[in-house]
């Protein structure tokens, strides 16, 4: 199912699913047979299954979750692929090695010594290890996979073996795959081997929209086999009129879909087409921003006659999509931590930093702040769910011959510290919860991290200047670990609500798939520190860069492209009102040049001038 955006896509998948339960359920249950739904996050699988009523046949998860269900039982196989992968690192480890030009500092050249010591250790360990399990980040002295090595190792398992695509079919008869623009190509190329294997046996979907692709690494468009199946869906439910002619304005620069319909609404008998608005602001890049911001929303509430469009404390009914979020950042108070892991920082911790999945942020994310958070509220049920979840200390295989009572009471104990050094009068740094959290062992730590924080001389910022190429990547990432293990733990906790979209806030990418009646769509590039998207590219306020040229020529694609199907994304969440706010140097160029595009109607661009 290729459709855009509102069209029903994810409402269609779940009515599959029920319709599945009707005609198969019975089956399938005498045959120990499941559904699988593939989500692109895991708050998405709890709604989907929520909606299908919690029901036990239906499998809904993440790809990482599916496919780790699927290989564990795989022991061997995956032992083998590990040593494999060691014995790949270390070859890469090795030729950097050789290759370090002249000026390649020394503490790169340890660095890699090092990682060159652990993989061999981890080399010889992993001989050890019994069982393989699939965690944050990996350990493979620890017998640990992470998210990357889960899809590499599971997606060949499917490709290369045909008793595991066997295995696949039987288990789940029927896989479903949402938002499938964004799924690996590995992973459709493994699913497709599945179902030329199985044929009738294994019903396949995919349903997604090209145009929502959000990460570099997404397919885009699922190629689809002769007999396959296209299920068009023309119609968009959750647009209203003026939105739906901008999506469709927006995507004619793409791929040219049109959408018909818009939302309706029940007029006593009759449904009548919901008109709502759609309004661009161009304002400077100053540093009045966030005021400039209130004004577009207090004009808005005069303008639409709504107060829930004024600036509010709490509750917030105005949904502001930002796309990385420096504003928003020193506002809620995470600046620094903002700072630490986005200015010069590796890609890598730059986009796990929206959704809190790099790696120095993991153990924080994942036990230490819901821990803190848990032992502050007294939920002591909470409290040891998190920790028999992580602690290395509860695992069944440490706690022979130890007092148990005691080894709690000790827990306690840390996680309360814990809890004190993230408050929000603490002076502490995330390198001294770290350190207790590590010296304490209340979770594993990924070896990455560990490295960090033994190394304290090698973590010294100091600014390097002319860097040798190769070597500007671990650079940037050893400056940024320094400036993040330096930053006051207790901008963790409002971070934390950022990132769980506890605050009016969310970023761009992350609102695939959600709907909210009122949004605004702050675009900025002087904020953002991604060279991946620009929206004065876009719009052709400024120039495409050698660069870029350089990549289209090579037939690949720009900011430019990336930059449109993300604007695309964030002006479709809108139900009801959308507004633009476009800051940029020279706002009245820009008007004019906008106005020449034809993407918003000319009556509703303002500059200013309308705020005065
Ligand atoms: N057949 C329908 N009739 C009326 N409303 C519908 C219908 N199908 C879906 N909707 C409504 O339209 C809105 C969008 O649906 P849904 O989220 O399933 O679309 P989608 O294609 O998955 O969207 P996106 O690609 O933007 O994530 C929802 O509010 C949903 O309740």
């Amino acid at each position: 199912m290729v459709a855009g955006a509102g069209s029903g896509k994810t409402t269609s998948l779940i009515k599959g699913l029920a319709s599945i339960l009707a005609i198969h359920g019975k089956r399938l249950r005498l045959r120990r047979q499941r559904v699988a739904c593939i989500t692109y996050t895991e708050i998405a699988a709890g709604e989907i299954w929520a909606d299908v009523g919690s029901n036990p046949l239906v499998h809904v998860s993440t790809i990482h979750s599916f496919l780790w269900s699927l290989a564990r039982g795989f022991q061997q196989d995956i032992a083998a692929w590990v040593a494999n992968r060691i014995d790949e690192r270390l070859r890469e480890l090795q030729h950097d090695a050789a290759n370090f030009g002249p000026r390649v500092q020394q503490k790169t050249r340890d660095k890699n010594a090092r990682e060159i010591t652990r993989y061999q250790q981890q080399r010889e360990a992993i001989t050890q290890v019994r069982s393989f399990t699939y965690g944050t980040g990996s350990d493979y002295a620890k017998g640990i996979l992470g998210h990357d090595d889960i899809i590499k190792m599971a997606s060949q398992l499917m490709i290369q073996r045909r008793l595991f695509r066997t295995l696949v079919a039987q288990q789940f008869p029927f896989v479903f795959v949402d938002e499938s623009q964004d799924t690996f190509p590995i992973i459709v190329e493994a699913f497709m081997a599945v179902q030329q294997q199985e044929r009738a046996r294994f019903c396949l979907g995919f349903f997604g929209d090209p145009m929502q692709r959000i990460y570099p690494t997404g397919i885009g468009t699922v190629p689809k086999p002769d007999d396959w199946r296209a299920i068009p869906k023309p119609e968009n439910f959750r647009s209203p009129t003026s939105i739906l002619n901008l999506a469709n304005a927006i995507r004619r620069d793409g791929d040219d879909l049109v959408q018909i319909g818009g939302r309706k609404e029940k007029n006593g008998e009759q449904e009548v087409s919901v008109v709502g608005t759609a309004r661009l602001f161009v304002l400077p890049t100053d540093a009045h921003r966030d005021e400039r911001v209130a004004q577009v929303r207090a004009w808005i509430a005069n303008a639409n006659d709504d107060e829930l469009w004024q600036p509010a404390l709490k509750n917030d009914q105005v949904k502001m999509l930002v796309i990385v979020h420096r504003m928003a950042a020193k506002r809620l108070g995470f600046g620094d931590l903002y700072a630490a892991l986005n200015d010069k920082a590796p890609e890598a911790f730059k986009n796990g930093f929206l959704d809190a999945s790099a790696w120095p942020l993991r153990p924080l994310v994942s036990l230490l702040l819901p821990l803190a958070d848990a032992v502050r509220e007294g939920r002591d049920f909470d409290t040891m769910r998190l920790l028999r979840l992580h602690s290395p200390l509860l695992a069944k295989a440490n706690l022979q011959g130890v007092n148990i009572a005691e080894r709690l009471k000790e827990l306690q104990v840390v996680s309360n510290q814990v809890d004190e050094l993230m408050g929000s009068q603490s002076q502490a740094t995330i390198r001294d919860v770290l350190t207790l959290a590590k010296e304490s062992r209340l979770v594993e730590f990924d070896p990455r991290l560990s490295a960090y924080l033994e190394d304290v001389a090698a973590n010294e910022s100091e600014t390097d200047e002319n860097l040798d190429e190769g070597e500007e990547g671990l650079s940037s990432e050893i400056r940024s670990m320094a400036a993040f293990l330096a930053c006051p733990a207790n901008q963790l906790r409002p971070y934390q609500a950022y990132v769980n979209e506890e605050s009016p806030f969310s970023t761009q990418q992350g609102v695939k798939g959600a709907e909210f009646d009122r949004v605004l769509v702050v675009l900025d590039d002087d904020e953002g520190t991604h060279v991946q998207f620009s929206y004065e590219k876009y719009l052709g306020l400024k120039e495409l860069s050698a660069r870029d040229r350089k990549v289209l020529q090579e037939g690949g694609e720009t900011s430019v492209e990336r930059t449109r199907r993300l604007f695309y994304v964030c002006c479709t969440r809108a139900r009801q009102d959308l507004v633009v706010v476009l800051f940029v140097p020279d706002p009245a160029a820009a008007v004019v040049h906008i106005r020449g595009l034809g993407i918003f109607p000319e009556a509703d661009i303002f500059s200013q001038d309308a705020l005065a």
